[in-house]
């Protein structure tokens, strides 16, 4: 019995060893570790704190007695705990169901210990899951950690660049700055140069102009001396020729006077035997005188039916007084003789103005060239389709070649031509009226039709409320207009005005084509130059001398030429930019005339030049007066 007492008291003591093992276990994992069952002296705050474990384990383990006046010994051990043990384990050994308290208790024990087991299962896992809670708390903090320190990075990198940028951006424009400095000290330093070359550049112009002129005024003194030593010696040559003649002359004269006097003499003593014998028979003398009354009076009848019948056939046949030029000739069979007289002459052939082919003397601008020539095949076309002809008005600055357009224009379409100027019209007065049907009365009887070509139109066709218009005036354009007031097949009206906009506005409305007469360009001027040379000088040695020039003159004198090339032409064409086709003609006979004043009759490249500047000088210097005149009118 006491044996079993031991063993009882011994797995009791072993249950409430495993009891305090378990629950250092779980104390271990919850917190400070409790020994309720054995505890000596548990730490009052302990048995505070754990006044829930303690209700616990009430429930789970025997009841404990509250020792409140432990008794230990002097090594600290509290047998009390160990003599309840044992007085419970009295207790139960007495009980009959010792054997089942015992098994209860083990299987109570071992369900515990399964509890137990558990609970340390759960708490592995939980501890797991913990870890696992941490690891990822861990890896979560290390990627924010490394994604605010990339964050930190890029900004770093950020910032950087935009340090780098700036400080980029600030050396640019300090490098701009000093650019721009430099761009300006150098603009300085070119205008500084550009001003200090155009002074030296003036200077030297004004020395040269300054030069020029004094080499012009000495030319021109040149020239005139020249001219006038050449004059002088001409006049004295002529004056010595004059005296000779004079001398053969009076010679001449006086064998011829002496000559006459012999044969009146001779006359009048026949005459005087005549007449003494008519006086002294009377018969006679009635017949002598009644002859010669009558042969006074058939002379002055026959001179004056004369007078009469012409003046009619004069008006009735020939040419208008207004027209002053006319390819008819002023009767109208004096045409066809002048035709015949000039096939005569060129022998059949005619000559390359009058061939059809080119365009004559006349030197325009091509395109102008070809707009005439298409007018005038477009005219001869009219012609022969009887269709009404169309009015024209030429206009440009003087001496542009108007009126030889005009003339080659009437020669192309097979026309003939008359030319008047609009400067004759005023001065006929009240005549005028008559004058313009007479014009047109004659010109309708051209077969051929007639280009009617009026030079200087703004004279006679200009506004007609212009007050200082003449009645007359006014009734002669009246008088045209009323000619012109529907399409002719008969006369082509042409009309050639420096100033257009002073025409009339109802001629202008009877204009069908308006062409402009430009100053000739620098290619027209050296085909001008070519054409004034060829006719003034290179032509004028070709030239046979006339009867009366070979009978009563010395030899004419030949030009020599030399050094006039092409070069020389073109230099002289740009030199005589503004020029007319007019003042291009009188330059050329100025070298003609400048040749004929040289003793040697020598034209070279010096005096070309010389004369075509200084024509160039006097047309400035014209142009100059004119527009100073046209200013102070203004
Ligand atoms: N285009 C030209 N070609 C050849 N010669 C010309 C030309 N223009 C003018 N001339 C010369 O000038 C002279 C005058 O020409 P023209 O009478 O045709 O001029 P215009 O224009 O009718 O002048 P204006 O308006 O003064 O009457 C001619 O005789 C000729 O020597």
């Amino acid at each position: 019995m006491a044996q079993k007492c031991a063993i009882g008291l011994i797995s009791a003591v072993a249950a409430s060893a495993s009891l305090s093992k378990s629950n250092m276990a779980s104390a271990a994992a919850d917190g400070p570790l409790t020994f309720s069952g054995f505890s000596t002296s548990p730490p009052p705050q302990q048995q505070q704190g754990s006044g829930k474990e303690s209700g616990e384990e009430e429930s789970d383990a025997p009841r404990r007695i509250r020792n409140d006046n432990p008794r230990t010994g002097s090594d600290g051990f509290d047998p009390e705990a160990l003599e309840r043990g044992a007085k419970t384990v009295k207790g139960i050994n007495n009980s009959a169901h010792a054997k089942k308290v015992f098994e209860r208790i083990k299987t109570e024990e071992e369900t515990r210990q399964a509890e137990f087991a558990a609970k340390a299962k759960e708490f592995k896992a939980l501890q797991a899951q913990a870890e696992a809670e941490r690891q990822r708390v861990v890896y979560e903090e290390q990627k924010k950690l490394s994604q605010h320190q990339a964050q930190t990075k890029a900004q770093m990198a950020r910032y950087e660049d935009e340090l780098a940028r700036k400080r980029m951006q600030a050396e640019n424009e300090a490098q701009r700055t000093r650019n721009q400095e430099l761009v300006r000290m150098q603009e300085e330093s070119e205008i500084r140069r550009e001003g200090a070359r155009r002074a030296t550049e003036e200077e030297i112009q004004a020395q040269r102009r300054q030069t020029e002129r004094e080499k012009a005024e000495i030319e021109r003194e040149t020239i005139r001396v020249k001219a006038m030593a050449e004059a002088e010696g001409r006049a004295r040559e002529s004056k010595l020729s004059e005296d000779v003649n004079r001398r053969m002359l009076v010679d001449r004269a006086n064998a011829e006077r002496e000559k006459w006097v012999s044969a009146i003499n001779t006359t009048f003593d026949h005459i005087g035997g005549g007449l003494r014998m008519i006086l002294t028979d009377q018969n006679k003398l009635i017949v002598a005188v009644g002859g010669i009354t009558a042969l006074a009076a058939g002379i002055y009848t026959t001179r004056e039916g004369a007078k009469v019948i012409w003046s009619y056939v004069d008006r009735v046949l020939g040419q208008p007084s207004l027209i002053r030029e006319s390819s008819r000739g002023k009767y109208p069979w004096s045409g066809s003789v002048s035709r015949a007289l000039a096939t005569l002459k060129g022998g059949g052939k005619e000559s390359a103005s009058t061939n059809g082919k080119g365009f004559g003397d006349v030197i325009l601008h091509p395109s102008l060239q070809k707009r005439i020539e298409q007018l005038a095949s477009a005219t001869a076309n009219t012609k022969s389709h009887q269709a009404p002809f169309r009015n024209m008005l030429f206009y440009g600055p003087p001496g542009t070649g108007k009126t030889m357009a005009a003339r080659e224009l009437a020669r192309k379409s097979g026309l003939d031509y008359a030319l008047m100027t609009g400067g004759d019209v005023a001065p006929l007065g009240a005549q005028a009226v008559t004058k313009i049907h007479q014009l047109f009365d004659w010109s309708k009887k051209s077969k051929r039709g007639l280009l009617l070509f009026i030079d200087e139109a703004d004279a006679f066709l200009c506004e007609r409320n212009k007050t200082y218009m003449s009645e007359a005036q006014r009734s002669a354009l009246n008088a045209l207009l009323f000619r012109t007031g529907d399409q002719s097949k008969d006369i082509v009206l042409a009309l050639a005005t420096n100033r257009p906009g002073d025409l009339d506005s109802a001629v202008a409305d009877r204009v069908d084509e308006t062409l402009e007469f430009p100053l000739p360009g620098e290619e027209e001027r050296f085909k001008l130059l070519n054409l004034y040379l060829d006719k003034y000088i290179t032509k004028t040695n070709l030239k046979k001398p006339g009867l009366l020039q070979s009978l009563f003159k010395k030899d004419q004198l030949k030009i020599e030429v030399k050094g006039i090339t092409e070069d020389l032409l073109k230099e002289a064409a740009a030199k005589t930019k503004g020029f007319s086709g007019r003042e291009i003609a009188k330059l050329m006979a100025s070298v003609q005339a400048a040749v004929y004043g040289s003793a040697e009759c020598l034209l070279d490249a010096n005096l070309f030049r010389e004369v075509i500047d200084y024509k160039v000088a006097e047309h400035q210097q014209r142009k100059k007066l004119a527009g100073t005149d046209t200013g102070n009118k203004k």
